[in-house]
């Protein structure tokens, strides 16, 4: 290979995927694609890049500024999608309207945000996904939780679990003080940052009662197995909030159902960075990462922004996340080694495209060498390429 003084870079955020990682990438995203059809989803793929208008339909302030957006030659201001869950509901709303409910979609593909960048974290990452589209309850909501304990467990993770909130509980709590909308957008962004002493100066200037700080300052802490909720319903005595708890206690109970509620836990503090939630949130987490492995929960209002009134609970899975983790575990995945070397000596190529030919008809995998080898040469070649076995011709 030649080379010259010049080293191009990437940009800042986004990776490359070598053979072995892009192999290990494949197989994820192939069993995930086998799961979710499965469970009855059908695969959907929708443009990169949107107008941000539509775009911006489900996400805050703060989500809007971390997209990436550009203009096109009519000067409309485009976008990168940073998610899946807002396309897939402009498709629902425009494309779909008479499919009958509930539609399940899902989706493997890259998504893009300004993130600080760190191994797991990319600005360009891919996600593995699923939308479940015209369904009030926690029927639905329990499905897709216990989807992605499944995800989880097809991906090759041994340890992992669900921790799961719901935002109504917030929300009741908050509606009851009379925090501004200011206030309140600053404590929701000192729990989704979980920062603790931010949101205790906030409720120290806010002239709340004490009653409603001790409570407002108690919701990061509300973590625990299934006593949790009663522990809650103790602590609060507006509907909203009690409601709230309520729907977790069904979706629990369909969760024992599945089979899967040891990996349950409940996190009244969840508080995802999409504003798009209206319900049960919930995120997966695994040893060794100290970011969430998927996330997702139930958006009733996000698609009557695009005109059709469709409540909606989903979630999304990270492929990298993935990666990294199994790969922190020191587990690996079953990954097919290419089966022949083909090596050959002067004037016997076209023998040697024949005998792989045939093999490759067989359905093995082959390497065909390009120029002769003697027999020791293509030996060593066959070990350095990780091929299982020689012919040599
Ligand atoms: N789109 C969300 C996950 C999600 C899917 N559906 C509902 N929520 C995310 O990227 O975090």
């Amino acid at each position: 290979m030649k080379t010259n003084e010049f080293v191009p870079q990437i940009p800042y955020g986004t990776r490359d995927f070598l053979p072995r990682e892009a192999k290990y990438k494949r197989i994820v995203e192939g069993s995930l694609a086998g799961l979710f059809a499965k469970w009855g989803y059908d695969e959907v793929v929708t443009p990169t890049f949107e107008y941000l208008e539509t775009l911006s339909a489900g996400s805050d302030e703060q989500m809007a500024q971390n997209m990436f957006k550009f203009f096109d030659k009519k000067n409309h201001i485009l976008a990168l999608r940073p998610d899946m869950t807002t396309p897939i509901a402009r498709v629902a709303s425009t494309r779909l309207k008479e499919n009958s409910l509930p539609l399940r979609l899902f989706y493997l593909t890259n998504v893009f945000r300004y993130e600080q960048a760190q191994a797991g974290r990319q600005c360009e990452f891919y996600q593995a996904g699923v939308e479940l589209l015209g369904v009030p309850g926690p029927a639905a909501d329990a499905e897709v939780i216990a989807l992605a304990v499944q995800a989880m467990k097809d991906s090759g993770l041994q340890t992992f679990q669900v921790n799961i909130g719901q935002v109504e509980f917030i929300n009741g709590i908050m509606e009851e003080s009379r925090l501004t909308a200011e206030q309140r957008q600053k404590v929701k962004q000192c729990m989704v940052n979980r920062n603790v002493v931010g949101l205790g100066e906030i409720l120290t200037a806010s002239g709340l009662s004490s009653d409603v700080q001790t409570l407002l300052r108690q919701i990061p802490l509300l973590y625990g197995k299934e006593e949790l909720l009663e522990q809650a319903y103790a602590m609060v005595t507006n509907p909203v909030s009690r409601a709230a708890l309520d729907n977790l206690a069904d979706i629990y109970c369909l969760l024992k159902g599945y089979g899967v509620e040891q990996y349950v836990n409940f996190d009244l503090g969840i508080i995802r960075d999409f504003e798009y939630y209206t319900g049960m949130v919930f995120e997966g987490y695994t040893p060794g990462l100290g970011f969430p492995l998927c996330g997702g929960g139930r958006y009733d209002k996000m698609v009557s922004s695009f005109g059709v009134d469709c409540p909606s609970t989903g979630f999304a899975l990270g492929i990298e996340r993935v990666l990294l983790a199994l790969e922190r575990q020191g587990i690996s995945l079953d990954a097919d080694f290419r089966e022949w070397y083909v090596g050959w000596e002067p004037g016997k190529l076209t023998e040697a495209i024949q005998k792989a030919s045939e093999l490759r008809m067989q359905g093995q995998s082959v390497e065909l060498a390009l120029f002769p080898q003697s027999r020791q040469e293509a030996a060593m070649s066959q070990k350095a390429k990780g091929c299982k076995e020689l012919i040599y011709i």
